[in-house]
């Protein structure tokens, strides 16, 4: 069973990344309260990495928290494009995370070299005794896709493998690996996140409850939570 979709809007995306990054603290703090630890799957794009740089500000013990990928461009360690490169610039660097509990996908020059199914099969061998991430942090673009699960791709098909390799995507870089929608979707919360009046028609066909095939983010919905968190003209308020 996933949790229904519900929306958030807000007056701008500073406002979306700063009420989210209070909004993700809280939550963080509350697992760790019962649990010891928390966990947390890092998007990247525009909006990610707003919500990132946002919760540098955060009162958070942060040597408690376990720290994944919902997807990584399959490209050189430290490349501007990778989203861990991202996430290191606009939030990690800056807060006292414990290495140990830092897991990037593998870079296209790491141990398993240039070869994404390596890479992919090894993500999910880490994640395979991972409780249900308590939130994971999801972007979507123009056309629907989040993570690196494109609209009418094999990845949208994927219902085995908890995460894959991804080749030919319509966005560059072509070469990604990716959690699947079945990962996504054992998340206890799974919050999309975005901005703009060119998302406006993804995110209201996907609210709508579209094919996930058509629109990848669809089929993004969190055990507990499903939550749309956009800035009014991605809500199509503007
Ligand atoms: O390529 C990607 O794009 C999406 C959305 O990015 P945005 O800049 O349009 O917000 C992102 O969520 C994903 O992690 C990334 O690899």
């Amino acid at each position: 069973m996933t949790a229904e979709p519900r929306t958030v809007v807000f007056a701008s995306q500073d406002e979306l990344a700063a009420q989210t990054a209070t909004r993700l603290a809280a939550v963080l703090a509350e697992a760790q309260a019962a649990r010891g630890t928390a966990s947390v799957v890092l998007t990247g794009g525009r909006t990610g990495g707003a919500v990132l740089a946002a919760l540098r500000e955060a009162s958070l013990d942060w040597s408690t928290i376990d720290i994944y990928w919902g997807d990584e461009r399959f490209l050189p360690g430290g490349d501007p494009e990778r989203n861990e490169t991202l996430a290191r610039q606009e939030l990690l660097d800056h807060v006292p995370v414990s290495p140990e509990r830092v897991h990037p996908m593998a870079p296209s020059d790491g141990e398993f070299g240039d070869d994404p199914d390596a890479a992919a099969e090894a993500y999910a061998v880490l994640l395979k005794d991972v409780p249900p991430f308590d939130v994971c942090l999801l972007g979507v673009g123009e056309e629907g896709h989040t993570a690196s699960v494109f609209p009418h791709s094999p990845a949208v098909e994927e219902t085995a493998r908890a995460v894959v390799a991804v080749r030919d995507c319509p966005k560059p870089p072509p070469t990604r690996v990716s959690l699947t929608l079945p990962t996504i979707r054992n998340s206890q919360r799974v919050w999309l996140m975005t901005a703009g009046a060119a998302k406006a028609e993804a995110v209201a066909a996907a609210v709508a409850g579209a094919a996930e095939a058509e629109l990848p983010a669809a089929g993004a919905r969190g055990r507990q939570e499903t939550l749309w968190l956009l800035d009014t003209a991605a809500a199509g308020e503007d």
